[in-house]
């Protein structure tokens, strides 16, 4: 196998191509909500969405019926064309799509109107079913080509959805294969079919994928093996999720929880979103307007652990020793873990006023 000097790797892939990038910006997406774009309802509530939700991604993909892939193509193009605000940088609501499989009869269409009729506005790509490296390259490569052709200035970003066996296998190799590359999102329903696990969900646990308490002893010191002990649901995507973010974390791009597809389980969708934030994801998709205002406020770091945050900084002075702060030892390690919480705390208020002000009034004690 061939391997890439590193000045090829920042090198545009087609004469004309704008330079790759060489950092990902951080940019607020704690929603990636999705919409279909040949769903009149849907699209009519596009605009008044701009400002609400960190992104906007126009699906193609699957949940759109084969009879309508035509028109959500079109659609698409004409809400990019026509919203104000949506997409390009400029502003508050970025526009992402997910286009169709690379081995589907649509994916090479899709990508071929869109870039040169919205190239410039839309932020990233979503490539559904990644399975290695080889995927993200025929991408990226087509896309430099559309790109000189159109004139673009600026390249158009990759996210993979992780959603195979053997794309979780490649996770790695998949971060890394081009510098356009984004961010990951977990695609459990079709990971799922793909692993043959045996649920029927999309995302969300089992009843059946539980670890029960010990069978208790009788006074006779005899094991009573009855059912009504307590059980406890385990976590069916911990290890992907961590395996992803780990992959994510190591090649600088982002890593997302994907669909909650138990819309009208909003508890339980909150608690999903949560495991996610605290392993390290940024965002997660939204399927249903319901869903917006769960991942907007799990993936903002609440008051109490800002001002924690904030005292332990305060509490540290130059970053280095350890100190007790309410009964707790506080060093080098534990600030740097706070110091996440405060600059993500600074990155979401510069686009979110009511979570600047929300973060302006914490106030805090002295240590
Ligand atoms: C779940 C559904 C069917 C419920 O749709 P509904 O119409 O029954 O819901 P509703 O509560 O009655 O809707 C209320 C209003 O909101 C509208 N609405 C409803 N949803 C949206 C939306 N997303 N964006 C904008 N507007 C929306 C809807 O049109 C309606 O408008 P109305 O009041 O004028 O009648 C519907 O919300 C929907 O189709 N959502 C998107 C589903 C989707 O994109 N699925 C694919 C992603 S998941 C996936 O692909 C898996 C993965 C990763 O690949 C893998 O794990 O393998
Ligand atoms: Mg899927």
């Amino acid at each position: 196998m061939s391997h890439k000097s590193p000045k090829d790797f920042f090198a545009p892939l087609a004469v004309g191509a704008p330079a790759p990038v060489r950092e990902i910006p951080f940019r607020p997406s704690r929603a990636i909500h999705f919409f279909d774009p040949s769903n009149p309802k849907m699209v009519d509530k596009i605009p008044q969405m701009v400002g609400t939700v960190d992104v906007l991604l126009g699906n193609l993909e699957d949940a759109i019926k084969a009879d309508n892939k035509l028109a959500a193509r079109e659609g698409l193009v004409q809400i990019a064309q026509a919203t104000a605000g949506l997409g390009g940088q400029s502003g508050p609501t970025q526009l992402w799509t997910r286009i169709n499989a690379l081995d589907s009869p649509w994916a090479l269409d899709d990508l071929t109107t869109l870039v040169p009729a919205i190239g410039d506005k839309l932020d990233v790509i979503m490539v559904p079913k990644v399975q290695g490296a080889e995927d993200i390259h025929y991408v990226d490569r087509l896309l430099a080509q559309l790109e000189a052709k159109a004139g673009l200035t600026r390249p158009i970003l990759i996210h993979a959805i992780l959603e195979t066996a053997r794309g979780v296998a490649n996770v790695e190799e998949i971060c890394g294969a081009s510098p356009r590359m984004q961010g990951l999102s977990l695609g459990p329903a079709d990971l799922a079919a793909d692993r043959k696990m045996k649920t029927t969900r999309v995302g969300g646990g089992h009843p059946g994928y539980l670890v029960r308490e010990d069978a208790p002893r009788d006074a006779e010191g005899a094991y009573a093996y009855d059912a009504d002990r307590f059980r406890f649901q385990q976590d069916l995507w911990h290890y992907t999720i961590a395996k992803m973010v780990d992959a994510c974390a190591t090649h600088g791009i982002y890593p997302y929880w994907g669909p909650f597809g138990d819309i009208k389980d909003t508890v339980a969708c909150e608690d999903q979103f949560r495991n996610a934030f605290l392993l390290g994801c940024v965002g997660a998709w939204s399927l249903h307007p319901v869903q917006i205002e769960i991942a907007n406020r799990v993936f903002s770091p609440s008051v109490e652990d800002i001002r924690h945050a904030r005292r332990v900084v305060a509490a540290m002075g130059d970053g280095t020793g350890a100190v007790m702060l309410d009964g707790k030892m506080e060093d080098d390690a534990s600030l740097k873990q706070c110091l996440v919480l405060v600059e993500l705390a600074d990155q979401l208020a510069a686009i979110d006023p009511k979570l600047k002000e929300l973060y302006d009034g914490i106030e805090i004690e002295e240590a």
